[in-house]
């Protein structure tokens, strides 16, 4: 399988790997679909892909500007799942299955098969924040039970400049019980915004002391001291997504056989 590449495509980053080596994953951050065309040219002449195994939650533009500098490769798209069938099992909850984000779907079975045998609420915290809960229901089964949607850190420093007159230029600031300064009060009440979340989603797995705590996404390690005081039991785990794709693929491959 060389020359064949996973790729997650998020609103703010695209992060790739080799399927032979996931855990080594690039990253391109963008912020338009012409930056992103330039990184992703460097990266078609450097890696020389075959085959991309790919999941977006961006703009389609994006989506098209792989295609396109990718043209002499095969790209497989991949969505969410009803039910993902490998290794393990993890049935889909959602209303419609194709209407969670791929991310969240691949961030779910990479989760469950780095972190097997235990209930798992999954944050992420890229452009949006998301906590999703997965039950176990024993023998590699599992089921994903749903999860919640909020700004991420990024956006909500952006929204407070973008929308408050006096709010204009925000440095972030530190934690404080009493914060006596603009950038120390609104460090503070974002972490508490993302604090309650993560509070919101343990909660909706009954405060259960087995449930592991998976912390992944661009802003995690930004606020990682700060979640490691707050909630001892964290783990991070930087390329859930990409292991979940290359679970995916692997399922795929053993299928054929
Ligand atoms: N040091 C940091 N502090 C806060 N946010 C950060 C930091 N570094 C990266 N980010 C944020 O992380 C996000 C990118 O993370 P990522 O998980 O790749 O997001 P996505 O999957 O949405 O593309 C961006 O919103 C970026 O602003
Ligand atoms: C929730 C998200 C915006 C997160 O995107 P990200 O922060 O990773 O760029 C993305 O997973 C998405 O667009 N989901 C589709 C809607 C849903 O999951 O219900």
């Amino acid at each position: 399988m060389s020359g064949t590449f996973l790729i997650d495509i998020g609103n703010s980053a695209l992060k790739w790997a080799a399927i032979s080596t996931p855990q080594n994953t690039g990253v391109m951050v963008y912020s338009d679909p012409i930056e992103l065309a330039e990184q992703v040219r460097d990266f078609y002449q450097k890696q020389r892909p075959e085959l991309i195994y790919a999941c977006t939650v961006a703009d389609a533009r994006v989506a098209e500007t792989l295609n396109a500098v990718c043209r002499r490769t095969r790209v497989e798209w991949l969505g969410s799942q009803r039910i993902f069938r490998g290794r393990l099992t993890l049935e889909n909850r959602y209303e419609d299955y194709s209407k969670l984000g791929a991310d969240r779907w691949y961030a779910a079975i990479g989760a469950v098969a780095k972190h097997p045998g235990t209930g798992l609420l999954v944050i992420q915290m890229g452009t949006a924040l998301t906590a999703d809960s997965i039950h176990c229901l024993g023998e590699s089964r599992y089921e994903y039970l749903g999860g919640r949607i909020a700004p991420g850190p990024t956006m909500m420093y952006t929204m407070l400049m973008g929308g408050a007159a006096r709010l204009k230029s925000i440095a972030p600031g530190t934690l404080s019980r009493f914060p006596l300064n603009t950038n120390d009060a609104v460090t503070t009440g974002i972490f508490d915004c993302i604090e309650g979340f993560m509070r919101g989603g343990l909660a909706s797995l009954g405060e259960d002391a087995s449930v592991k705590l998976v912390v992944t996404g661009g802003a995690a390690r930004f606020f990682e001291f700060e979640i490691r005081e707050r909630f001892p039991r964290a783990v991070f785990d930087d390329n859930l997504v990409i292991t979940g794709l290359a679970a995916r693929v692997a399922s795929e491959a053993e299928k054929e056989h």
